[in-house]
């Protein structure tokens, strides 16, 4: 006998995944995940104890979540009384799942490279797995619809790629519970790969690897899998634990196991919410019909929504005058993980606003009204505040991680980078290189970092004027460098606490004017008697005259005769060129520098 997976044997005796998993714990069995292998003599170890549960009568039976979820998503949703107020719950999947809830559909996002068929694959999921429309309902493009599968219903995002995701979650809500990484069969890993995996590992979600194009004759699924490996994915078969499914947008082959490893892993997840519970929802996207008006795609997320209610989007308020499912069938109501698009607002909303409900327009406008107050609030207290130590650093004798995104010209360089990176890891902080990406920052680094508070420091490459820009819009730091060393230090910066360096200014020394000296070139030159310290290029110099300062500049160049040096001591006579031409026998001159303060 072959080894037998976990899942299949689960469902060939009719026990539910965890409660097999549950069962491999107690017998000290591991595994890695739901998909990995079992050995013979477990196999049959578990089967007895399985017969003799069913003999006693005893639980360990299948309460399917999948048939529950079906249940739950299919039928209408129940009717619950119109929600009575507005609160700004969690996200699901931020707060633990309340024991007894329903589960509910997982939502799945689609990312990889250019080209690897992200696109294609969701194609052939709508094409073959959403159920025909009723006459006159019509398919459009939304930003999410349904499929419905042998295991239940699991709810795609349509706009494939990880910046549409990493909007959404920059915007603070998380709509995916579960991403697909898809990589093609004779490209392998590539430059948005490791984008789209740094994404989904960001969000803290699980990822399943789709090798794709699996129909062509140059497909090299091996490779993929060891290819993973550079990006720490290290597929079951190779002893890890990403699952990871080779399939074929084209011809179709894989993609109803790849359905089947969805629905697994989201019923691991445990995903649920109670759809008698108060509404939250995202805004997927929205649009502006000419004759409809806005139309909103709503994914809800808990609760339900009902055709009539008050919905308010950030200081918006709009009544669901209709709404209808991603397959354009008008509904009257939608439970959890259902996308709907919803007609009503007077406003368009943007990706990624949270969506509340309020029982009248009273109500809604009470809510925006303290939304307004709390913001005004905010702002004055962001203009007054200072941050507090622990603020900055985190609450001490805890380990703090410092978020990077790297970004060089050459593998090379990433790599000496991240060499040198790892060595500066101490038990207090944690380097966490998110990314380590060739050639310049594009604007998804910009959101993931700005999801993530991190810094994306570049090596020898040049962050466009676009995406400068968004950084500075979304306040996130980020910095080139040309010299290694630079970069180092500024980690080293990060390390101590993401404070910005303080330099303070130290006096150097002091000469006195005997006498001005007229240059073609650099104007009048200062010849000068160094009475006290020393002197410096590109000192800052303050010029005295009598008692009154009247100059402060830099000294931007020194002589001693004909040469040109950089420091001159006291006792010395020099020329000292300042960027000033004013300078007159008797001024006296002071100089200093800014040095770094060590905090
Ligand atoms: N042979 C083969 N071709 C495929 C498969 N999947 C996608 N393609 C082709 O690969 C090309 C790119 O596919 P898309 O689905 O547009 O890829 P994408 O990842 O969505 O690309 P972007 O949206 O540009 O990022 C198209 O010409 C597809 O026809 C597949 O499984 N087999």
């Amino acid at each position: 006998m072959s080894k037998v997976r976990i899942y299949t044997l689960a469902k060939d005796l009719g026990v539910d995944n965890h409660r097999m998993l549950a069962m491999l714990d107690d017998l000290g069995v591991q595994y890695k995940s739901v998909s990995s292998t079992l050995e013979e003599d477990v196999v049959e170890t578990i089967k007895g104890l399985v017969a003799e549960e069913q003999a006693s009568g005893s639980g360990g039976g299948s309460d399917s979540a999948p048939a529950e979820q079906q249940a739950q998503t299919e039928s209408a949703a129940p009717s619950t009384p119109a929600p009575v107020a507005v609160a700004e719950r969690p996200a699901p999947g931020e707060a633990p799942a309340a024991p007894g809830m329903p589960t509910r559909a997982p939502v799945v996002t689609i990312m990889g490279h250019v080209d690897h068929g992200k696109t294609s694959l969701l194609d052939y999921i709508r094409k073959t797995k959403v159920a025909a429309k009723e006459a006159g309902g019509i398919t459009q493009h939304v930003g999410a619809f349904e499929a419905k599968t042998s295991k239940g219903k699991i709810v795609f995002i349509d706009t494939p790629g990880h910046e549409a995701f990493t909007t959404i979650r920059a915007r603070g809500a998380n709509v995916a519970d579960i991403a697909i990484i898809v990589v093609a069969a004779d490209d392998s890993i590539m430059p948005q790969t490791r984008e789209a995996v740094a994404h989904a590992q960001a969000a803290n979600i699980p990822l399943i690897v789709a090798i794709n194009k699996i129909d062509l004759p140059q497909a090299d699924v091996e490779r993929v899998k060891t290819d993973l490996t550079q990006v720490n994915l290290v597929p079951e078969d190779y002893g890890g634990d990403t699952v990871v499914v080779p399939v074929s947008a084209k011809t179709g082959e894989g993609v109803e196991d790849l359905l089947e490893y969805i629905s697994l892993t989201a019923e691991l997840e445990d995903l649920r919410a109670d759809p008698k519970g108060e509404f939250a929802g995202v805004i997927i996207e929205s649009k502006v019909d000419k004759q409809a008006g806005v139309l909103a795609t709503v994914m809800v997320q808990e609760g339900t929504l009902h055709v009539g209610d008050f919905l308010v989007v950030g200081e918006n308020y709009g009544k669901i005058k209709a709404m209808s499912g991603s397959d354009g069938e008008r509904i009257k109501e939608a439970g959890p993980s259902t996308p709907v698009q919803v007609l009503g607002f007077s406003e368009n909303p943007s990706s990624g606003d949270k969506v509340a409900s309020a029982k009248n327009e009273h109500a809604a406008r009470e809510v925006i009204a303290a939304r307004v107050d709390k913001r005004r609030e905010d702002e004055e207290q962001g203009k007054r505040r200072k941050m507090t130590l622990e603020e900055m650093m985190g609450p001490l004798g805890e380990v703090r991680t410092v978020n990077l995104i790297l970004r060089a010209d050459t593998q090379g360089s990433l790599e000496a980078l991240q060499g040198i990176l790892a060595r500066k890891e101490s038990d207090d902080v944690k380097l966490n290189v998110m990314l380590a990406g060739i050639g310049a920052p594009t604007e998804g680094d910009v959101l993931l970092a700005s999801t993530a508070e991190a810094t994306i420091l570049c090596f020898s490459v040049t962050p466009s004027g676009s995406v400068k820009k968004v950084a500075d819009q979304k306040n996130v730091d980020l910095k080139s460098f040309r010299i290694i060393y630079e970069l180092i230090d500024e980690v080293d910066r990060l390390i101590k606490g993401n404070v910005e360096p303080v330099f303070e200014e130290k006096y150097l020394g002091r000469a006195e004017v005997r006498m001005v000296i007229s240059h073609p070139r650099s104007g009048n030159i200062a010849g000068s008697y160094i009475t006290d310290g020393s002197f410096k290029r590109n000192a800052k110099a303050k010029v005295t005259r009598g008692k009154q300062v009247v100059y402060e500049g830099t000294v931007v160049g020194l002589k001693r005769f004909k040469d040109d040096v950089r420091e001159v001591q006291q006792g010395y006579e020099c020329g000292i060129n300042l960027d000033w031409n004013d300078v007159a026998v008797g001024d006296i001159i002071e100089a200093s520098e800014m040095v770094e303060v060590q905090q």
